[in-house]
């Protein structure tokens, strides 16, 4: 529930507690004297003295007596101004929990779309009416044209590689948002006029939900924001958080944390988005029942990363507990006998650990006959640092605190 003295701050901001006369137009100057008209300000939150008075002392800096504050907590019920939004929508499991959709609709009257939320990148962009009949295979595709809501964002265009090696690009459209309840507008749409292969081929992925920060995001000339960062102004807490689970449907929230969602008390730690990503250090790993290695691992949280990336002597440290491991060329990654009973994977996050269990970690069978299965954890070789995707970050309830100082939460569940 935000505090009094927060949604004043936030009603000061929007006008609402300004004088009933709103600033007076410059009149025009006739020789020494100045006529000013004065027009009233509609968005003035009616005759209200409590505000009044409360605006004063936040005026000049002064404390806001109790009663006072009470008052205005109480007018603030009445007139609905103390309602934040928050959202919240599930997000389903495909293919080995190879990734995770949620449906997101957009534009007027609503076009709903599965999208993968991915806190790796920040670009919203979808399968389009303008994406090429050729490149859909079975996804549903949004129509601008058919949105009243729609605007095209002339001269604007997006291009955005992935790690995978897939890509896509195209021109954009600002439209309504809407998410678990949660509607935006003005979000910027990247409508796709080409996807690389491995998108056409992923029927079920209508598009990506970017939640990086916004400085990565890849239109041009003029970059834009995140679905995230558009929402914020709005959100009860400039947070998100994702639950997602082992072969089951999870959840994103917006705007608040569901405490009943993990077990025992959330670990913050540090945030670097120097880069753009929402990358920190976790103190220390463990394999199986053994010791923390206090060797740290320096990484993003990536829900559009399928696996746990990390240094390849973490990955060595691993492999080497499993009999008949063995790191297969032809696959570019570890690989295993299907029925092996793999041990966990523990990783630090501050002084506290969250535990991957051995099930997690085994990805998924690298051929029909199902007799050698692809690890959840391979090496992070050549992207310069770690990514605790999907095997990682399913393990726990994780908090993406994006206030003034952005930082992550940890929970296990
Ligand atoms: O796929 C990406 C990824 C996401 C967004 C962008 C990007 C470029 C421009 C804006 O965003 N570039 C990426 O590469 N991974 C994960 C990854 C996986 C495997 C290898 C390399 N990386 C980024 C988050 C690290």
């Amino acid at each position: 529930m935000p505090s009094t003295a927060f949604l004043l701050a936030g009603l000061a901001a929007t006008g609402a507690l300004a004088s009933p006369l709103a600033h007076p137009r410059v009149g025009t100057a006739v020789g020494q004297s100045l006529s000013v008209e004065q027009v009233r300000n509609a968005q003035f939150a009616g005759r209200h003295g409590p505000f009044a008075l409360a605006k004063a002392y936040i005026k000049y800096g002064a404390p806001v007596p109790g009663d006072l504050s009470a008052a205005v907590a109480r007018l603030l019920q009445e007139l609905g101004l103390d309602k934040r939004a928050t959202g919240s929508v599930v997000a389903t499991p495909a293919q080995y929990d190879a990734e995770y959709l949620s449906p997101v609709s957009i534009g007027t009257p609503a076009q709903t779309l599965m999208l993968d939320f991915d806190t790796g990148s920040s670009d919203l962009w979808v399968f389009s009416s303008e994406t090429p009949k050729s490149s859909v295979q079975g996804q549903t595709v949004y129509n601008p044209s058919k949105s009243s809501t729609a605007k095209k964002l002339s001269g604007a265009t997006w291009k955005i590689s992935y790690g995978d090696g897939s890509s896509s690009s195209g021109s954009v459209y600002t439209d309504k948002v809407t998410i678990g309840g949660l509607s935006v507008s003005n979000v910027a749409v990247e409508s796709a006029q080409k996807v690389s292969r491995e998108f056409t081929a992923e029927a079920d992925l209508d598009g990506l939900l970017g939640l990086a920060f916004s400085s990565i995001n890849t239109v041009q000339p003029t970059q834009q924001k995140t679905f995230f960062d558009m929402a914020k102004p709005s959100l009860d807490s400039a947070v998100f958080t994702a639950d997602l689970k082992y072969g089951k449907a999870g959840k994103y929230n917006f705007g608040y944390i569901d405490d009943s969602a993990y077990n025992g008390s959330l670990t913050y730690t540090a945030v670097d988005s120097s880069n753009g990503w929402w990358m920190f250090t976790s103190p220390g790993y463990a394999v199986g029942s053994g010791t923390l290695d206090s060797t740290s691992i320096t990484g993003i949280a990536d829900t559009g990363t399928t696996l746990l990336l990390v240094p390849s002597s973490v990955v060595t440290t691993y492999y080497k507990q499993i009999r008949n491991a063995r790191y297969d060329s032809s696959q570019a990654g570890y690989v295993f006998p299907c029925s092996t009973s793999l041990p966990s994977f523990t990783y630090a996050v501050g002084n506290s650990q969250i535990v991957i269990p051995g099930k997690y970690i085994n990805f998924a069978p690298v051929d029909s006959a199902g007799s050698s299965c692809f690890g959840g954890i391979q090496s992070d070789e050549g992207i310069g640092f770690s990514i605790f995707g999907d095997v990682a970050l399913k393990a726990a309830f994780v908090v993406f605190d994006g206030s003034q100082s952005p930082r992550l939460g940890f929970a296990s569940k």
